[in-house]
């Protein structure tokens, strides 16, 4: 299997030739960075060709994301498991379907909040769920002072975030809606996160934008940019209470699974827009679980 050392951006050309030697792993890597564009321009037919070469060399993964992508054809080509067939699943996969993300709709015009009902299928929300379940762990708080994360008391329930090595095509395709429905820069995009709320957990009273005035931050916003943007999706629905909160309008949402909610961070002159203060409050029954995409600006003009 091919050398992964997660301190090193992933290479596509030793992906690319690690896959054509029958790393299943390597392919299915490759598929996410084609996907993404990463050291190449995005490359769909790529990544959908490797995720079937994945797929066809024994990836579980790469199976089971070809299931959701393509509901009919994933599980007939698990039922026959030939090169051909997933090809074909993989060929079956309607991108211009999971590139067009539904249309959003105003709910709150000051803080500027929306929500995307059926943002997501049911599918790729259990999916979500399932990769994140083997990874969370204590959420933390971002901490300027050392670019690292802290617990805070603020935060009390569980997070995990995807980077490049760990995204799969199905998030890969979450965040291009993301993209398309909020207009921003791919390259803004930070991290995929999931956040899971145990009973009685709660992410408190916070703002997302960031203040450069903290230490740290003024260079790494030189850099990147304001986080103009928030978007959650809703990925269960078998809990109660749990609302998204703002406190100054005493807006409470809460999506059904697969539903997205949507605001800016920002007014549309750029400074931030303090109504935005929100929580994501305890559900008093059940396990609450979202998917939280923070959207960066990219580097300001000058
Ligand atoms: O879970 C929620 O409803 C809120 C999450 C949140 O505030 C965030 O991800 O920034
Ligand atoms: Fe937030």
């Amino acid at each position: 299997m091919i050398m992964t050392d997660p301190s090193q951006p992933p290479d596509p050309v030793d992906l690319r030739r690690a896959s054509d030697d029958g790393d299943a792993e390597a392919a299915h890597r490759l598929a996410v960075l084609a996907a993404v564009g990463f050291r190449m321009p995005p490359d769909w037919t790529l990544a959908l060709g490797q995720l079937a070469r994945a797929a066809a060399l024994g990836s579980g993964t790469a199976r089971d994301q070809l299931a959701v992508l393509a509901p009919d054809a994933g599980p007939v080509a698990a039922g026959r498991d030939d090169a051909a067939a997933w090809d074909q699943a993989a060929r079956a996969v309607d991108l211009a379907s999971w590139l067009a993300p539904p249309r959003p709709m105003m709910i709150s015009p000051g803080p500027h909040v929306l929500s995307i009902p059926g943002f997501l299928p049911p599918a790729a929300c259990d999916w979500i769920i399932q990769r994140a379940s083997e990874r969370v762990g204590p959420a933390e708080v971002y901490d300027p002072a050392t670019g690292l994360g802290r617990r805070e008391g603020a935060r009390t329930n569980s997070a995990c975030a995807f980077d490049l090595w760990s995204l799969d095509l199905v998030m890969v395709l979450l965040r291009e809606r993301v993209i398309r429905v909020t207009g921003l820069p791919a390259h803004g995009l930070e991290p995929l996160q999931v956040l899971r709320y145990d009973t009685g957990e709660t992410f408190d009273w916070h703002v997302d934008y960031l203040t450069p005035d903290q230490p740290g931050l003024a260079e790494d916003m030189a850099r990147k940019g304001q986080r103009i943007a928030t978007l959650l999706v809703y990925l269960n629905e078998d809990y109660e209470g749990g609302e998204t909160a703002f406190e100054s309008t005493g807006l409470r949402h809460r999506g059904a699974r697969g539903d997205a909610l949507m605001w800016a961070n920002t007014l549309p002159d750029g400074r931030v827009d303090t109504r935005t203060r929100h929580a994501g409050l305890p559900p008093v029954k059940g396990v609450k679980w979202v998917a939280s995409q923070w959207c960066r600006s990219g580097p300001p003009r000058r």
